[in-house]
């Protein structure tokens, strides 16, 4: 494999609802072992790049490659394969209220090797540490839990399996500072030390400029802005300088 190839490779990717056009032809390039951070206005579809990526929405037009192979010529057990190796958070957590936390934290790899409930214990509690909550928690459900420690608990069932993929949908939305730097700092040890890819989506710009390596800018269906923190924090783009700079005045509305 050329080194310059890409992990995942979008190209004119697009996807209507009826007649409203979410996606208008988006191109981005995700490097392997990369933080890369997608913003952009609400109802913009942020969301719905990250589940087209993830195989759950269907494309109307444009490819998605991942390691130089069109998802679309894939096989259904590549297909499979490849979602194995992805870990997605969705926004609102989607965590099972009828099984424990330990259960939810450990369901994608019980298929596994790993059936005695407690090493599985064992292991959700050292996920738990890892976003910053106790093992006291680990015989609850999740409706007994706060928002922020349910989506905590969604990270840490993202995380588990130890994908190669990380699909991060507002990690650290509804987290008071310090708990979202906890996130933040878990997504760069992700990235840096275990050599994961992420693609985070987030409104918050604290959480950009320490988590990403590049920031894409979806504005009206594409991708019309990219660059690393430095260039976020420079630019002269009037959409991603109103953006950053949280002001209702500008291009933006
Ligand atoms: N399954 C669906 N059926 C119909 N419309 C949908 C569906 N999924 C998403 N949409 C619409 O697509 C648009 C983009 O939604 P999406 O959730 O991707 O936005 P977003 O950029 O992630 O927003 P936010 O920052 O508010 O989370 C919205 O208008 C939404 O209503």
């Amino acid at each position: 494999m050329p080194q310059t190839q890409p992990l995942i490779r979008i190209r004119g990717l697009k996807k209507s609802f009826g007649d409203h056009a979410v996606l208008q032809g988006v191109d981005i390039d995700i490097d392997k072992g990369q933080s890369v951070v997608i913003i952009g206005q609400s109802g913009g579809g942020k969301s719905v790049l990250l589940k087209t990526i993830l195989g759950l929405i269907e494309a109307d037009a444009g490819s998605i490659e991942i390691e130089g192979q069109d998802i679309e010529t894939m096989s259904q057990s590549q297909l499979a394969s490849i979602r194995d190796h992805i870990g997605m958070l969705f926004q609102g957590g989607a965590l099972f209220d009828s099984l424990p936390v330990w259960r939810n934290i450990t369901f994608a790899i019980t298929q596994g090797h790993l059936r005695d409930p407690a090493k599985m214990q064992k292991l959700a509690s050292e996920y738990l540490a890892r976003v910053g909550l106790d093992d006291r928690i680990l015989n609850l459900r999740s409706g007994e839990l706060s928002g922020g420690m349910q989506k905590r608990v969604a990270i840490a069932r993202a995380i588990a399996a130890k994908p190669e993929i990380l699909l991060f949908d507002e990690p650290t939305a509804g987290l008071d500072p310090i708990r979202s730097d906890v996130i933040d700092d878990l997504t760069l040890s992700l990235v840096r030390d275990n050599g994961m890819t992420a693609i985070t989506i987030t409104h918050d710009m604290a959480s950009v400029c320490k988590i990403a390596d590049k920031i894409a800018f979806l504005h009206e269906g594409r991708i019309i802005w990219t660059g690393n923190t430095q260039d976020l924090r420079t630019t002269d783009n009037p959409y991603v300088r109103q953006f950053f700079d949280r002001k209702a005045e500008g291009p933006l509305h």
